[in-house]
């Protein structure tokens, strides 16, 4: 298990053993970070096939598709595979899987693909990556079926500070590398036109249904210090993964709808979310949260 806050180094160290291996799965909690997966392997020359649950695509060497191999079973077979979580492939066997974001393994709508992979999966070394909430449970888990677990902790890479001050909603103190989380599309877009309004700053916007070509485009424009998006507009799917070049993660909302009832955000989502901003290597040494 690779363990700590984001920004940390975990998601770094497991996807450096996948490289290495000579088969692997990369599960994924978003699409966005499962194409990532499926492009950097494949420009390293380690052919890597992409499953998710609307797309489908065969490795690429040189930029070409690659000719399709199958098995005796009938299956297309390549190296590496880089799928959603929910789109594991139980069937064949790894040298590594490398599963991410581990906590989601207590979330009560999609914990259970976790659960699945976590037992289901034929890999000989199953790298974890999360919060370290979520070690007590793993270790339950796997000491049940005699496992063992390493347990490896890392500390977050740059700075996260809380700021004492709210904007209050004044978009006019919005300034560039500035991140908004909202948590309706509907919010997002409102945001969006007041912010471009008072600011004259373009904002790039992401949120979970954006198809993932589309999200990318928009988290490279916003990355890119030549495009004129200076500041982001997004739910809560920036605070899986993305590596964005965020100064400053600002609330919108610190409650959301549940499907039944709005919940105050949690510690961890909190950390989760803002702790995008300040991202190591990427733009801002230190990280700022606030609402
Ligand atoms: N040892 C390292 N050398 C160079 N770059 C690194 C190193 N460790 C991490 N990074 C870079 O720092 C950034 C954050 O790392 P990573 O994505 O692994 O963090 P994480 O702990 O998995 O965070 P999260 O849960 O937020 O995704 C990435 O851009 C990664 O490439």
């Amino acid at each position: 298990m690779h363990v700590g806050p984001t920004n940390s180094g975990k998601t770094y160290h497991a996807i450096n053993r996948l490289k290495e291996a000579k088969t692997g799965i990369y599960c994924s909690p978003l699409r966005l970070l499962a194409h990532e997966i499926y492009t950097l392997m494949n420009n390293l020359g380690k052919p890597c096939e992409l499953i998710t649950g609307e797309d489908k695509r065969m490795p690429t060497v040189n930029g070409e598709i690659m000719e399709t191999v199958i098995n005796d079973e009938g299956e297309i077979v390549t190296p590496m595979l880089s799928s959603t979580i929910e789109m594991s492939n139980f069937a064949r066997e790894f040298e590594v899987a490398v599963i991410d974001e581990i906590q989601m393994i207590q979330d009560s709508q999609r914990g259970w693909a976790w659960t699945n992979v976590l037992l289901g999966i034929k890999a000989r070394e199953i790298h974890l990556c999360g919060e370290e909430s979520s070690v007590p449970l793993v270790k339950k888990i796997f000491g049940s079926l005699h496992e063992k677990v390493i347990v490896k902790k890392y500390e977050r890479l740059s700075k996260l500070q809380t700021s004492d001050q709210t904007l209050n909603a004044n978009w006019k103190n919005i300034k560039e590398g500035d991140c908004v989380v909202a948590f309706s599309r509907k919010k997002i877009f409102e945001i969006q036109k007041q912010v471009e309004s008072v600011t004259g700053m373009k904002c790039a916007v992401i949120y979970g249904g954006l198809p993932p070509d589309n999200r990318s485009r928009q988290a490279n424009l916003f990355n890119d210090p030549t495009s004129e998006y200076k500041v982001l507009i997004a739910s809560d799917a920036v605070g899986m993964g993305l590596n964005l070049k965020i100064r400053r993660t600002i609330f919108d909302s610190l409650k959301k709808f549940d499907g039944n009832t709005f919940k105050p955000l949690t510690t961890s989502q909190i950390k989760q979310i803002g702790g995008r901003a300040g991202r190591f290597n990427v733009g801002y040494d230190i990280g700022i949260i606030t609402t």
